[in-house]
């Protein structure tokens, strides 16, 4: 009974992270390539990089140690549940963030002014400067929370949170270059979109 238990649950977690991870970066991709154009897209844009492919383990490694050892701590349905919730909210922020950002969404940071790349104010950035940020940061650490990973949902917002403490200054510099009192302006009158961080 227990071991059924324990591979439902297993079963049941493991494959809501898998499609959550497949999910997100194969998306990322398609719709790189529909807004820039085959080209213009590289794997890059797949987001999968070796420190996060690490802590993806490294979670895993958790998870696997935890269900083992202590079964109890992963049937806590409402506390997984509300990881999944995040995740959708998370995935679903982020992708409305990119659509919406149009050619002016680029996964590298823009150093030089382009024709194409306005500064856009509406939709999801009316009120959150940064919501494929926000996206990004609540994803993670929903995928986390889904998983009961104590450590892990730790660990991932204090990463992702510094992660995002230095990434946002140094786009805002190039972005104030670029449209000047226009981005001071929207810049007072919202939200980065990560806690504590202005
Ligand atoms: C990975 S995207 C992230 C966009 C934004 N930080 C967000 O979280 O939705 C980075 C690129 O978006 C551009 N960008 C960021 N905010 C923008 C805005 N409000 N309007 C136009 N371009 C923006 C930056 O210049 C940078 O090249």
């Amino acid at each position: 009974m227990t071991e059924t238990l324990i591979s439902y649950t297993a079963c049941r977690h493991l494959s809501q992270m898998f499609f959550a991870v497949f999910f997100f970066h194969c998306s990322e991709y398609i719709l790189a390539i529909s807004i820039h154009g085959k080209n213009r897209v590289t794997l890059k844009s797949l987001l999968v990089t070796k420190a996060y492919a690490l802590a993806m383990i490294c979670s895993l490694i958790e998870y696997s140690l935890e269900i083992y050892f202590f079964p109890g701590m992963k049937e806590n349905w409402s506390v997984s549940n509300t990881g999944l919730c995040l995740v959708f909210i998370g995935e679903l922020v982020r992708k409305l963030a990119v659509i919406t950002a149009g050619k002016s969404f680029t996964h590298l940071i823009k150093k030089y002014h382009e024709e194409s790349h306005v500064l856009v104010t509406h939709g999801v950035y009316e009120y959150i400067r940064h919501p494929s940020y926000f996206g990004f940061f609540v994803w993670s650490v929903g995928t986390q929370i889904m998983l009961c990973n104590p450590f892990s949902t730790l660990a991932f917002a204090l990463v992702v949170w510094g992660f995002f403490k230095r990434r946002i200054p140094y786009e805002e510099f190039f972005l104030r270059q670029f449209f000047g009192s226009e981005y001071e302006v929207y810049a007072r009158r919202t939200w980065s979109g990560i806690p504590f961080i202005e």
